[in-house]
């Protein structure tokens, strides 16, 4: 999908002069990359086949930009938190899943170490950001691929935003060594100034109200299923 299925999107928005969006991940970073923070422009050796395809992703855009004309705008997401979708397996999916588990079982079961940060981002923020700089003009762009940014947390942090909801919230911790070394190798902050300056990007949600807002919409989820 990102390899083979995207050169053919290359190629069919090229032929119809489309505006073409790809969305791109803090893991198109690797260890060798500034972390703290991660700006848009550094070395990037992901040792994932995920971040090397979305690195293939990003640059493969940006030729056919500067060869084609092709007008291509690339975002680099955070780890991506909603209520409206099952987490699907991610590094940062441990960020999704806690927020099921505390409103079922007030118990979560954390793959990664406490203190493991990564940047998110509320799906509101990262839907705003997409549509944002879709509709930004050309001029305005002085790069075809940024860093977005939100909040960077770590699971401890997590934990305890979520306590100040559910006092009886346990966690504990199995972590999984391939995720971990995963996140070991991902930014641990983004830098997105560019993304504020050229197109006035700026996130709406905090940790503080993403925490509300996650338990909100899954406990209510969770009441009108048990009344079904
Ligand atoms: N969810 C996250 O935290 C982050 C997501 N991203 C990127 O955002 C994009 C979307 O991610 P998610 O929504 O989380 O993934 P997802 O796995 O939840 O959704 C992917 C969707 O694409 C569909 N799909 C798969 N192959 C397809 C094909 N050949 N043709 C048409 N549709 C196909 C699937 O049915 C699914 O609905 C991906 O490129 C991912 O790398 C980047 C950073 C963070
Ligand atoms: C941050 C990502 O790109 C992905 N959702 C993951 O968590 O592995």
């Amino acid at each position: 999908v990102n390899i083979t299925g995207f050169h053919n999107i290359l190629d069919i928005a090229a032929e119809h002069n489309l505006r073409l969006f790809v969305p791109s991940t803090i893991g198109a970073f690797g260890p060798t990359s500034p972390r703290n923070p991660t700006p848009d422009l550094c070395i990037q050796r992901p040792r994932t086949i995920y971040g090397v395809s979305k690195v293939h992703a990003e640059l493969m855009g940006e030729y056919y930009h500067y060869k084609y004309g092709l007008d291509f705008r690339c975002l680099r997401y955070p780890g991506i938190i909603s209520a409206d979708s099952q987490p699907g397996g991610g590094t940062t999916d441990y960020a999704v899943q806690i927020f099921h588990d505390a409103i079922k079982s007030s118990k979560f079961q954390c793959n990664l170490k406490p203190d493991t940060r990564l940047p998110m981002m509320y799906i509101d923020d990262c839907l705003k950001a997409t549509l944002d700089v879709m509709e930004a003009p050309t001029t305005s762009l002085s790069m075809r691929t940024y860093n977005i940014s939100a909040m960077s947390f770590s699971p401890e942090e997590l934990v305890q935003e979520i306590k100040k909801h559910i006092p009886e919230f346990q966690v504990t911790y199995n972590v999984d060594p391939v995720r971990q070394a995963i996140a070991d190798s991902w930014p641990m902050k983004f830098d997105d100034s560019n993304a504020r300056r050229d197109w006035g990007w700026k996130h709406d949600m905090d940790l503080s109200e993403l925490v509300t807002t996650m338990l909100n919409a899954i406990g209510s989820d969770s009441r009108v299923a048990q009344t079904n």
